[in-house]
């Protein structure tokens, strides 16, 4: 296996050829999550009361290895909430991030903001899935889609009325942005050598089309880096590791907030 992108976008074809097995498309309808109106994150992350920041739920990485196995979904998440995150991501991934769809079952139960199932979405089966435990929105990565499937599969979820983030990394990935694509995320992490290169998100900034909400993506651990990043357009901020790596991601949380807070207010 050339880079660790593919080894997990295979071992996601797999997987879900396994769950689909075990339980169908009409059965995941039936889930009483799957007619719940979902929340809007474009609209979450506006809220002037709230921060911007889609506050991650993430135990381990395959870059970082593990990075918290002590907190629990309800305590972290709940803080988040509690202090002004615009939404949460929590990762279902199992065998390389340690997640589980029970994980965002558990953030839907404790939270009224809206959720990004962060996976590696490959298959439709796995739009059904997200709706069904509660997801808002779900993620497509460009570096994993033809920019075809891009467009499939975020108009099957805007059909079942979720919300689409699109995560680029290239400027030619950009080409990939469709109708049903709500916000572009730009990821500082190159996800096959794991570099993380902070100006990413600002070049990208500029060439992200008009009428998409822009959310800068990963090694966010400074909240001056927020004010940067506001002054370059983005709307959103994904902030995993800086939180989880803390013994007490909620303080970390809190702090961080805080923090910002007082330098916008210069
Ligand atoms: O933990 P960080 O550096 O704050 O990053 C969060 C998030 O951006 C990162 O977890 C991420 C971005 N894109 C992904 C795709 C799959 C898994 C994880 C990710």
């Amino acid at each position: 296996m050339k880079n660790i992108l593919a080894e997990i976008v295979a071992h996601k074809h797999t997987e879900v050829a396994a769950r689909k097995k075990v339980r169908s498309t009409t059965e995941l309808e039936q889930a009483p999550m799957f007619g719940r109106e979902g929340l809007s994150l474009c609209q979450f992350l506006r809220m002037p009361d709230k921060t911007g920041i889609i506050a991650e739920f993430k135990r381990r990485s395959p870059s970082k290895g593990l990075i918290n196995g002590n907190v629990t979904v309800q305590q972290v998440t709940t803080a988040y909430t509690r202090y002004g995150a615009s939404g949460l991501s929590v990762l279902t991934d199992e065998k390389f991030f340690g997640g589980t769809s029970d994980d965002l079952q558990q953030a839907r139960s404790y939270n009224q903001v809206p959720i990004l199932r962060k996976d590696f979405i490959v298959d439709e089966y796995q739009i059904v899935e997200a709706k069904a435990i509660g997801a808002d929105v779900i993620l497509l990565i460009a570096e994993c889609l033809e920019a075809a499937e891009v467009k499939h599969l975020s108009t099957f979820a805007h059909n079942l009325g979720l919300e689409v983030l699109l995560e680029v990394h290239s400027e030619s990935q950009l080409e990939k942005v469709s109708e049903h694509v709500n916000l572009v995320g730009v990821n500082n992490r190159d996800l096959i050598t794991f570099q993380v290169d902070f100006n990413r998100s600002c070049e990208l900034a500029p060439k992200i089309p008009a009428g998409k909400l822009k959310v800068a993506e990963s090694g966010i651990n400074d909240p001056a880096a927020i004010v940067t990043l506001q002054q370059a357009g983005f709307e959103g901020f994904l902030i995993g590791e800086h939180f989880m790596r803390q013994e007490d991601p909620a303080r970390a949380f809190e702090q961080f907030v805080s923090t910002m807070r007082s330098l916008q207010n210069r």
